[in-house]
Protein backbone atom coordinates (compact mmCIF):
# COMPACT_ATOMS: atom_id res chain seq x y z
CA UNK A 1 0.00 0.00 0.00
CA UNK A 2 1.42 3.25 -0.81
CA UNK A 3 1.61 5.66 2.16
CA UNK A 4 2.51 9.67 2.93
CA UNK A 5 5.40 9.57 5.08
CA UNK A 6 7.73 11.83 6.36
CA UNK A 7 7.15 14.58 3.74
CA UNK A 8 7.90 11.53 0.96
CA UNK A 9 5.68 8.98 -1.44
CA UNK A 10 6.65 5.78 -0.02
CA UNK A 11 6.37 2.93 -1.25
CA UNK A 12 8.27 3.90 -4.78
CA UNK A 13 5.82 3.62 -8.00
CA UNK A 14 4.86 1.56 -9.42
CA UNK A 15 3.41 0.18 -5.86
CA UNK A 16 5.53 -3.06 -4.55
CA UNK A 17 8.38 -2.41 -7.31
CA UNK A 18 11.53 -1.47 -6.55
CA UNK A 19 12.12 2.29 -7.78
CA UNK A 20 12.65 5.57 -6.17
CA UNK A 21 11.13 7.49 -3.63
CA UNK A 22 9.18 11.13 -4.61
CA UNK A 23 11.08 13.30 -2.36
CA UNK A 24 8.30 15.83 -1.52
CA UNK A 25 10.26 19.16 -1.79
CA UNK A 26 9.27 19.08 -5.83
CA UNK A 27 5.89 20.53 -4.61
CA UNK A 28 7.62 23.65 -2.32
CA UNK A 29 6.83 25.78 -4.31
CA UNK A 30 3.36 25.34 -5.07
CA UNK A 31 3.11 24.55 -1.35
CA UNK A 32 4.36 27.86 -0.34
CA UNK A 33 3.07 30.17 2.62
CA UNK A 34 1.28 32.40 -0.06
CA UNK A 35 -1.36 30.37 -1.51
CA UNK A 36 -3.21 30.59 1.95
CA UNK A 37 -3.46 27.33 2.83
CA UNK A 38 -1.99 24.74 4.66
CA UNK A 39 1.14 23.81 2.81
CA UNK A 40 1.05 20.47 4.54
CA UNK A 41 -2.63 19.36 3.84
CA UNK A 42 -2.25 20.76 0.01
CA UNK A 43 1.49 18.96 -0.12
CA UNK A 44 -0.33 15.29 0.65
CA UNK A 45 -3.36 16.25 -1.39
CA UNK A 46 -1.06 16.75 -4.51
CA UNK A 47 1.02 13.62 -3.85
CA UNK A 48 -2.62 11.70 -3.59
CA UNK A 49 -3.47 13.52 -7.06
CA UNK A 50 -0.17 12.43 -8.37
CA UNK A 51 -0.72 8.75 -7.44
CA UNK A 52 -4.26 9.05 -8.85
CA UNK A 53 -3.20 10.11 -12.52
CA UNK A 54 -0.23 7.62 -12.30
CA UNK A 55 -1.71 4.42 -11.07
CA UNK A 56 -5.84 4.97 -12.20
CA UNK A 57 -7.67 2.29 -11.08
CA UNK A 58 -8.11 -1.49 -12.30
CA UNK A 59 -6.58 -0.75 -15.46
CA UNK A 60 -8.16 2.81 -16.46
CA UNK A 61 -7.52 6.03 -15.92
CA UNK A 62 -9.16 7.98 -13.29
CA UNK A 63 -9.94 11.93 -12.98
CA UNK A 64 -11.17 13.85 -9.85
CA UNK A 65 -10.80 17.39 -8.56
CA UNK A 66 -10.02 18.06 -4.72
CA UNK A 67 -11.12 21.64 -3.54
CA UNK A 68 -8.72 22.48 -0.28
CA UNK A 69 -8.91 24.62 2.48
CA UNK A 70 -12.04 27.51 3.30
CA UNK A 71 -14.28 24.14 3.58
CA UNK A 72 -17.23 26.30 4.86
CA UNK A 73 -17.38 28.22 2.16
CA UNK A 74 -16.83 25.71 -0.21
CA UNK A 75 -19.61 23.19 1.10
CA UNK A 76 -22.26 26.46 0.60
CA UNK A 77 -21.02 26.29 -3.27
CA UNK A 78 -21.50 22.59 -4.07
CA UNK A 79 -23.96 19.66 -3.34
CA UNK A 80 -24.12 15.79 -3.30
CA UNK A 81 -24.82 14.51 -6.30
CA UNK A 82 -25.20 10.91 -4.10
CA UNK A 83 -25.40 10.20 -0.41
CA UNK A 84 -22.33 11.38 0.88
CA UNK A 85 -20.02 8.29 1.20
CA UNK A 86 -17.98 10.19 3.98
CA UNK A 87 -20.51 11.46 5.90
CA UNK A 88 -20.78 10.24 9.67
CA UNK A 89 -17.39 9.01 9.80
CA UNK A 90 -15.16 10.61 12.64
CA UNK A 91 -12.49 13.50 11.48
CA UNK A 92 -9.55 11.22 12.95
CA UNK A 93 -10.31 8.54 10.30
CA UNK A 94 -10.76 11.42 7.15
CA UNK A 95 -7.19 12.55 7.64
CA UNK A 96 -5.70 12.75 3.86
CA UNK A 97 -2.35 11.93 5.48
CA UNK A 98 -3.64 8.69 6.66
CA UNK A 99 -2.93 5.61 4.06
CA UNK A 100 -6.46 4.37 5.35
CA UNK A 101 -7.96 7.19 4.04
CA UNK A 102 -5.88 7.62 0.80
CA UNK A 103 -6.88 4.02 -0.04
CA UNK A 104 -10.34 4.87 0.30
CA UNK A 105 -9.98 8.15 -1.60
CA UNK A 106 -8.43 6.15 -5.10
CA UNK A 107 -11.67 3.55 -5.11
CA UNK A 108 -13.67 6.75 -4.33
CA UNK A 109 -12.32 8.73 -6.99
CA UNK A 110 -13.90 6.90 -9.44
CA UNK A 111 -17.32 8.42 -8.98
CA UNK A 112 -18.04 11.61 -10.51
CA UNK A 113 -17.65 14.78 -8.12
CA UNK A 114 -14.92 16.81 -5.97
CA UNK A 115 -13.61 16.00 -2.79
CA UNK A 116 -13.60 19.24 0.06
CA UNK A 117 -10.58 18.84 2.26
CA UNK A 118 -10.91 21.25 5.25
CA UNK A 119 -7.12 23.15 5.59
CA UNK A 120 -6.18 20.95 8.54
CA UNK A 121 -6.28 17.89 5.95
CA UNK A 122 -9.71 16.03 7.25
CA UNK A 123 -11.16 14.60 3.96
CA UNK A 124 -15.00 16.26 4.71
CA UNK A 125 -17.21 15.35 1.76
CA UNK A 126 -16.99 13.14 -1.40
CA UNK A 127 -18.96 13.44 -4.59
CA UNK A 128 -19.82 17.00 -4.54
CA UNK A 129 -21.40 18.94 -7.35
CA UNK A 130 -19.62 22.37 -7.55
CA UNK A 131 -21.88 25.22 -8.59
CA UNK A 132 -19.73 28.51 -8.25
CA UNK A 133 -20.42 30.35 -10.98
CA UNK A 134 -17.50 31.19 -13.64
CA UNK A 135 -18.28 34.74 -14.10
CA UNK A 136 -14.80 36.71 -14.50
CA UNK A 137 -12.86 33.15 -14.48
CA UNK A 138 -10.55 32.76 -17.90
CA UNK A 139 -9.42 29.17 -18.48
CA UNK A 140 -7.11 27.80 -21.18
CA UNK A 141 -8.49 26.74 -24.18
CA UNK A 142 -9.07 23.02 -24.29
CA UNK A 143 -9.53 22.13 -20.59
CA UNK A 144 -13.50 21.02 -19.73
CA UNK A 145 -16.06 21.52 -16.73
CA UNK A 146 -13.89 19.50 -14.22
CA UNK A 147 -11.29 22.31 -14.26
CA UNK A 148 -13.96 24.99 -15.02
CA UNK A 149 -15.48 24.05 -11.73
CA UNK A 150 -11.54 23.96 -10.20
CA UNK A 151 -10.62 27.54 -11.32
CA UNK A 152 -14.42 28.71 -10.51
CA UNK A 153 -14.70 27.68 -6.76
CA UNK A 154 -10.90 29.23 -6.22
CA UNK A 155 -11.72 32.41 -7.82
CA UNK A 156 -15.12 32.64 -5.59
CA UNK A 157 -13.66 31.36 -2.07
CA UNK A 158 -10.22 30.92 -0.29
CA UNK A 159 -9.63 27.24 -1.91
CA UNK A 160 -6.86 26.27 -3.81
CA UNK A 161 -7.79 23.22 -5.88
CA UNK A 162 -6.11 20.35 -7.63
CA UNK A 163 -7.76 18.56 -10.49
CA UNK A 164 -6.46 15.10 -12.07
CA UNK A 165 -7.48 15.27 -15.29
CA UNK A 166 -8.42 11.78 -17.07
CA UNK A 167 -5.17 12.39 -19.16
CA UNK A 168 -3.05 11.77 -15.82
CA UNK A 169 -1.91 15.13 -15.78
CA UNK A 170 -2.21 17.03 -12.28
CA UNK A 171 -3.36 20.85 -12.42
CA UNK A 172 -3.28 23.36 -9.84
CA UNK A 173 -5.90 26.41 -9.37
CA UNK A 174 -5.76 29.53 -7.32
CA UNK A 175 -7.47 32.66 -7.57
CA UNK A 176 -9.10 31.35 -10.44
CA UNK A 177 -6.09 30.85 -12.53
CA UNK A 178 -4.55 27.96 -13.74
CA UNK A 179 -1.02 27.80 -11.49
CA UNK A 180 0.78 24.74 -11.99
CA UNK A 181 0.65 21.42 -13.91
CA UNK A 182 2.48 18.34 -12.81
CA UNK A 183 3.00 15.57 -15.70
CA UNK A 184 3.59 12.11 -14.45
CA UNK A 185 6.55 9.75 -16.75
CA UNK A 186 3.91 8.65 -19.29
CA UNK A 187 4.40 12.36 -20.51
CA UNK A 188 7.95 12.67 -20.63
CA UNK A 189 8.36 10.35 -23.07
CA UNK A 190 5.71 12.00 -25.58
CA UNK A 191 4.50 15.07 -27.13
CA UNK A 192 2.80 17.12 -24.75
CA UNK A 193 0.89 20.65 -24.76
CA UNK A 194 0.84 22.89 -22.03
CA UNK A 195 -1.86 25.33 -20.92
CA UNK A 196 0.02 27.70 -19.00
CA UNK A 197 1.24 30.75 -20.56
CA UNK A 198 3.90 33.36 -20.05
CA UNK A 199 6.98 32.74 -18.25
CA UNK A 200 7.17 29.13 -16.41
CA UNK A 201 9.52 27.51 -14.04
CA UNK A 202 10.02 23.58 -14.97
CA UNK A 203 11.68 20.91 -12.14
CA UNK A 204 11.83 17.44 -12.58
CA UNK A 205 12.17 14.19 -10.15
CA UNK A 206 11.90 10.91 -10.14
CA UNK A 207 10.16 11.10 -13.56
CA UNK A 208 7.35 13.94 -12.49
CA UNK A 209 7.59 17.26 -13.47
CA UNK A 210 6.40 20.37 -12.42
CA UNK A 211 5.84 23.27 -14.17
CA UNK A 212 4.18 26.04 -12.47
CA UNK A 213 3.75 30.00 -13.22
CA UNK A 214 6.74 32.02 -12.30
CA UNK A 215 5.16 34.57 -9.64
CA UNK A 216 6.05 38.44 -10.41
N1 LIG B 1 -18.98 21.36 -11.48
C1 LIG B 1 -18.41 20.18 -11.25
N2 LIG B 1 -18.18 19.76 -9.98
C2 LIG B 1 -17.60 18.57 -9.74
N3 LIG B 1 -17.23 17.71 -10.70
C3 LIG B 1 -17.44 18.06 -11.99
C4 LIG B 1 -18.04 19.31 -12.33
N4 LIG B 1 -18.13 19.39 -13.67
C5 LIG B 1 -17.59 18.24 -14.15
N5 LIG B 1 -17.18 17.45 -13.14
C6 LIG B 1 -16.59 16.11 -13.24
O1 LIG B 1 -15.68 16.11 -14.31
C7 LIG B 1 -15.94 14.97 -15.14
C8 LIG B 1 -15.36 15.18 -16.49
O2 LIG B 1 -15.91 16.30 -17.13
P1 LIG B 1 -15.15 16.97 -18.37
O3 LIG B 1 -14.62 15.89 -19.27
O4 LIG B 1 -16.01 18.03 -18.95
O5 LIG B 1 -13.95 17.66 -17.58
P2 LIG B 1 -12.48 17.96 -18.01
O6 LIG B 1 -12.16 19.27 -17.35
O7 LIG B 1 -12.30 17.83 -19.50
O8 LIG B 1 -11.67 16.82 -17.24
P3 LIG B 1 -10.73 15.63 -17.84
O9 LIG B 1 -9.46 16.28 -18.30
O10 LIG B 1 -10.55 14.72 -16.69
O11 LIG B 1 -11.55 15.00 -18.96
C9 LIG B 1 -17.43 14.79 -15.02
O12 LIG B 1 -17.80 13.47 -15.35
C10 LIG B 1 -17.65 15.07 -13.55
O13 LIG B 1 -17.35 13.93 -12.76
Amino acid sequence: MAAFRHGKIWPPYPTGKGGRCLESHLFESICSEKRGVNPKTLEAVITLAVEIAREGREGRKVGTLFVVSDSQEVLKRSRSLILDPLFGHPDEVKSVEDPDMRETVKELAQLDGAFIVSDDGVVLSACRYISASAEGVSLPLGLGSRHMAAASITHQTRAVAVVVSESSIVRVFDDGELISEILPEIWLFSRFSLHLTGPVSEETEADVMVVSKKED
